[in-house]
């Protein structure tokens, strides 16, 4: 462990990938000009984890950590780690603005998490309020952020953000996103796993949603590819991914949902914003954002990150039989929790 930690630390100072151990593109530094990260809920069990990892890449030259409560803590603990950004902690909504000023990216894990037995729209009705009122702050003091939405539900929560940067005149698509980062964290290692291929060569795009069945893993598209994979297989790991939120919230019973795992995935999201901001080419990533790719209003699928956010929303590509099924299957739920979104905030 000390070799691996030593490991970390030579490939910060370097800025480049020292250690094979460490995934490539949380270390290259191509240019290093001064990005201001926000994390708001960066108190709770995606906030903490999360704060080190941005605190950990060199492309952040500036660290908001914000939260209701527990931020100073959070902020003196991750600010004495030796690397670029320099961390300062807000409490309380009095700070919100001085936390957000100045940000190119704005990571929101604020809100409440599932207990077994509910649904991410359980949430719904203390979530919306929450991601509302950050949003309209957002608009006032960094419209021009890009927003990566964690807080569930993200097929409501991106829609409801969309509505209060069009109500504040700030909106521009390009700039948000809901993280479905995890949903291809997961498929990539269950799709490893099972395939038996090495899990840091493997790519499989999600598309869809969020949400039960409308996380659509495109496992016809995973590479490298496997010949040996049948469609029970292939359903099994549908299946996986598609209940990967709530296996982690049965085996927590009660302590809440994925926190390290949304983290590590928050973390890979979030350096592609910044990267793509700083000009690095092909930057591409999964996430839920405005979309003509289906006739929903809002998709997830590959986006090409860009000095302008989502430069580009890329199609589907070819879709099995299977795969074409789930996606018509997905479109009434992700259409009714789109709707349910922005009526939220028409009404409120
Ligand atoms: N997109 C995804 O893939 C994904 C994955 C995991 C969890 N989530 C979601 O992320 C959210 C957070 O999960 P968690 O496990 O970190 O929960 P948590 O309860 O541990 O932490 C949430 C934090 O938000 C803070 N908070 C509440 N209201 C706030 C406000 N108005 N402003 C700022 N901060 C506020 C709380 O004080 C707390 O520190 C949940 O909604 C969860 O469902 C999404
Ligand atoms: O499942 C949850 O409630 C949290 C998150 O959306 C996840 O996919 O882990």
């Amino acid at each position: 462990m000390g070799a691996f930690l030593r490991s970390v630390e030579t490939a910060l100072r370097r800025g480049g990938a020292a250690s094979s151990h460490l995934p490539r593109r949380f270390f290259s530094v191509e240019s290093s000009p001064e990005r201001k990260v926000a994390v708001l809920g960066a108190a709770g069990g995606i906030g903490q984890p999360l704060a080190l990892l941005m605190k950990l890449n060199p492309l952040v030259s500036s660290l908001a950590l914000y939260d209701i409560a527990g931020t100073p803590g959070v902020a003196a603990d991750v600010s004495h780690i030796n690397t670029r950004a320099q961390v300062a902690g807000f409490m309380g909504e009095e700070q919100l603005g001085k936390a957000l000023e100045g940000s190119d990216v704005v990571i929101i894990p604020a809100g409440v998490p599932r207990k077994p037995g509910m649904t991410r729209d359980d949430l719904f009705n203390i979530n919306a309020g929450i991601v509302k009122s950050l949003c309209t702050a957002i608009a006032k003091y960094c419209p021009n952020a890009l927003v990566n939405m964690i807080s569930n539900p993200v097929n409501s929560t991106v829609p409801i953000a969309a509505e209060v940067f069009k109500k504040a005149g700030t909106y521009d698509e390009k700039k948000l996103f809901g993280v479905t980062t995890l949903d291809v964290v997961r498929a990539k290692t269950f799709y490893a796993g099972k395939a038996k291929v090495p899990v840091e060569e493997v790519d499989v795009p999600v598309v869809g949603g969020h949400a039960g069945i409308t996380i659509l893993p495109l496992f016809s598209q995973a590479t490298p590819v496997s010949n040996a994979l049948t469609d029970e297989d292939i359903k099994a790991l549908t299946k996986r991914t598609q209940d990967g939120g709530t296996e982690v919230v049965e085996a927590k019973a009660g302590k809440g949902s994925a926190t390290l795992s949304m983290a590590y995935a928050g973390a890979i999201f979030a350096d592609a914003c910044l990267k793509g901001l700083n000009g690095a080419p092909d930057i591409v990533e999964c996430s839920f954002v405005q979309s003509s790719i289906t006739e929903l209003p809002f998709f997830a699928s590959k986006v090409r990150l860009g000095k302008n956010g989502a430069e580009e929303v890329l199609g589907l590509g070819s879709l099995s039989d299977y795969e074409k099924q789930g996606l018509e299957s997905l479109k009434p739920e992700l259409k009714s929790s789109i709707e349910k979104g922005i009526k939220f905030v028409q009404e409120n």
